[in-house]
């Protein structure tokens, strides 16, 4: 009898990255609110470099996208519903070539956002390097997987996903013909739904997606989640992760100061528990935090949904509590 042995990761995986590029992606046109592009350099303001130097990382930061305006076209009408499409299909391409370049020198891409519509360039930069074995966690209270068809809002951030699984190849969108489709929907997985649209929820089933939603948090726990959601797309945990953590999936009177805010989200301890799990696997590639809209919120909510953001990121990036 021969023992099951992982078969060794084919990815070019050098060693785990000791070098962090942060890309501040400044995209706001995936939404309505102002404010969300302000998020990177309030982040970095707050110490979020300093504080990775002194968990022993090297950080390199990346402004190229720090201001989106030279890859605003001058005419963008509206396709259908959806609003900015070459907009955001520009700056998503520009992206997708700095988390590229990051991830391909054996760095973590940690891109601070900018609204979620960005995942599009993140994840088509990491795949592109790691290839069909790249993982994605995705935590949101929202399953951004809407068709542009089915989008209630023509926002793209509700559609990220949509677009990197090539669930609508027929017609790509115009802006973002340039995606290939590597992420397999069997290596997606989503924490902390609570807000998916009904045309999302069909999406979500007919195509077999794992999510565990609020439901399943109360119901396990939290450890019991984060174990399950690893099993299902990484079950030895020797495959790379992309953490794509929108920061609405925290509740609300934890994290205020985000645009699509929805109750009954995670908690404090929850929020950092995922981050923490995904540290301990050695696996952690590439990261997104999004929608901290700074402009959102008094003085007191801004403070905390910063303060959050920065330590979710250290939790991800190996802060421990002992
Ligand atoms: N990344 C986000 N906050 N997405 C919110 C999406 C909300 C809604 N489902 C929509 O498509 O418009
Ligand atoms: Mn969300
Ligand atoms: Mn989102």
């Amino acid at each position: 009898m021969t023992l099951h042995t992982p078969s060794a990761p084919s990815y070019k995986r050098i060693a785990p990255p000791k070098a962090v590029g942060i890309i501040a992606a400044a995209l706001s046109a995936g939404q309505r609110k102002s404010g969300v592009d302000t998020a990177p350099i309030v982040l970095n303001e707050h110490g979020l470099s300093t504080q990775l130097e002194q968990l022993g990382w090297q950080v390199k930061v990346n402004d190229m996208l720090q201001n989106c305006e030279p890859w605003r076209p001058e005419f963008d009408p509206d396709v259908g519903r959806i609003k900015e499409p070459r907009f955001v299909g520009a700056v998503n391409k520009a992206l997708a070539e700095e988390v590229r370049q990051h991830c391909a020198r054996g760095e973590l891409a940690l891109t601070l956002g900018g609204d979620h519509s960005l995942a599009v360039g993140t994840i088509s930069g990491s795949t592109s390097v790691y290839g069909d074995e790249l993982c994605v966690v995705w935590v949101d209270a929202h399953s951004d997987i809407n068709s542009f068809e089915s989008s209630p809002s023509g926002n793209l951030h509700g559609c990220p996903l949509a677009i990197l699984l090539d669930l609508f190849s027929d017609k790509p969108l115009v802006g973002f013909e340039w995606v290939k489709p590597i992420l397999k929907k069997e290596r997606l997985v989503y924490i902390g739904l609570r807000d998916v649209d009904e045309g999302e929820k069909r999406i979500l089933r007919e195509n077999n997606i794992k999510a565990f939603s609020m439901y399943d948090v109360d119901k396990y726990g939290i450890g019991k989640v984060v174990e399950m959601a690893l099993d299902h797309v990484n079950p030895a945990r020797t495959l790379p992760i992309h953490l794509s953590f929108d920061v609405d999936a925290l509740d609300p009177t934890v994290a205020p100061s985000t645009g699509t805010p929805v109750r009954g989200g995670l908690t404090f301890r929850e929020g950092h528990f995922i981050c923490e799990e995904i540290a301990a696997t050695g696996q952690l590639v590439a990261m997104d935090l999004v929608e901290v809209n700074p402009s959102l919120g008094d003085k007191v909510a801004l403070e905390q949904t910063v303060k959050i953001g920065c330590s979710l990121v250290r939790c991800a990036l190996g802060e421990t509590l002992l």
